[in-house]
């Protein structure tokens, strides 16, 4: 193998969707079967001997891909020449824990880190973030990284697309490859808007083919948005795997491309594009091509969807200014 190896960083390693994220990347599912890993894993200190256990079993794996595994609690060691960073450690809520609490502690997790991929990472880095408050902590870690273009940051909305998909394909009856262009707007929150509008089934009109409009505002969308609140419910603890599995699709798409005719939807800073104030980092209709996203632009915003999104957005918005009161950015 003469490729060089890319560097990935993953925070909160030693946390649950960690376990289920760091061997599906040695594999080479992330990147490609043919390209070399190095892992980076930034743990707080008290959990880095959790994450040397995980890093022994990624050993005892003896993924061909794996060039190297390092732990660390020092940002700037994790980010030092990392190309791709999936930043999924956050501080969860507590009981008695107000937003303003939220977001004021992820506050002092995603600055630092911001500010450790300006200085170190390297000149290709592209950003994930899946921690929650996703959105906003994208927000904060871009605002703390000016030298890094601010499309390289990137938050976690593909996990809201496929419980999308898959919803609609039991509706249906249809595979989930048989359902292209359906778009996540807006906040990875309760907020979320899944949009079928642009929708197709086997190449016809999704709202034609679903025909049950109750269903879709009474079901399809409240069940997407709150899917997140219904696992941790009935598991006891928040999605894993398949929040893994969407991080996985979200830098695979990225870096490898959406194919043709067919999206995906990633929350990334907004251009002004479909009335999004520029800045905040919105989920959003992407194609991806050689490494790059672009908006899908040009598509009808009926009055139904205005009002979804507007909300969705809203509430990014007061996100952003709740940070920015902070200090955050
Ligand atoms: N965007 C999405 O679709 C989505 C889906 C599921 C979960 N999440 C979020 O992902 C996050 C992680 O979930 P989890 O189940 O793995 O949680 P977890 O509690 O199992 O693991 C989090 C890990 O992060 C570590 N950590 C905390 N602060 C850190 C820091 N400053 N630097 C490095 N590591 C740090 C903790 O020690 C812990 O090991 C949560 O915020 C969760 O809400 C997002
Ligand atoms: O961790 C959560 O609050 C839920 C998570 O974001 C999810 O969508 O599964």
């Amino acid at each position: 193998m003469t490729r060089t190896p890319v560097n990935v960083t993953v925070t909160g390693a030693a946390g649950q969707i960690g376990y289920a994220l760091l061997f599906r990347i040695a594999s080479g599912q992330l990147l490609g079967a043919d390209v070399p890993v190095k892992l980076r894993l930034l743990e707080i200190t008290p959990a880095l001997k959790a994450a040397e256990g995980t890093a022994m079993e990624l050993d005892d794996c003896a993924f061909p891909l794996l060039q190297g595994i390092e732990i660390t609690d020092d940002p700037n060691v994790a980010f030092d020449g990392s190309n791709v960073a999936l930043l999924v450690g956050a501080r969860p809520r507590t009981k008695g824990m107000e937003r303003g609490d939220l977001l004021e502690a992820n506050g002092g997790i995603f600055k630092p880190q911001g500010k450790a991929i300006n200085d170190n990472a390297a000149d290709d880095i592209r950003v994930l973030v899946v921690g929650n408050p996703a959105n906003t902590n994208a927000l904060i870690a871009q605002a703390a990284a000016p030298d890094v273009p601010a499309e390289r940051f990137t938050a976690m909305t593909r996990l809201d697309h496929n419980r999308a998909l898959t919803q609609l394909a039991k509706k249906t009856g249809a595979s989930v490859s048989d359902i292209k262009r359906l778009t996540i707007w807006g906040n990875h929150s309760a907020t979320q808007y899944s949009d079928i509008h642009h929708a197709t089934i086997g190449g016809k009109s999704a709202v034609e083919v679903v025909d049950d409009e109750k269903w879709l505002t009474e079901e399809f969308i409240p069940t997407v948005a709150k899917r997140g609140a219904a696992i941790i419910e009935a598991r006891g603890a928040s999605s894993a795997a398949s929040a893994a599995n969407a991080a996985v699709d979200h830098i695979h798409t990225w870096v490898n491309g959406t194919e043709e005719g067919n999206w995906t939807s990633m929350a990334i800073p907004s251009d002004g594009s479909y009335g999004v104030p520029e800045g905040l980092i919105s989920s959003f209709p992407v194609t991806c091509k050689d490494g790059k996203y672009e908006i899908v632009q040009g598509l009808d915003i009926n009055e139904f969807s205005r009002a979804r999104i507007d909300a969705s957005v809203a509430e990014l918005a007061e996100e952003r200014d709740a940070v920015r009161s902070l200090g955050l950015i």
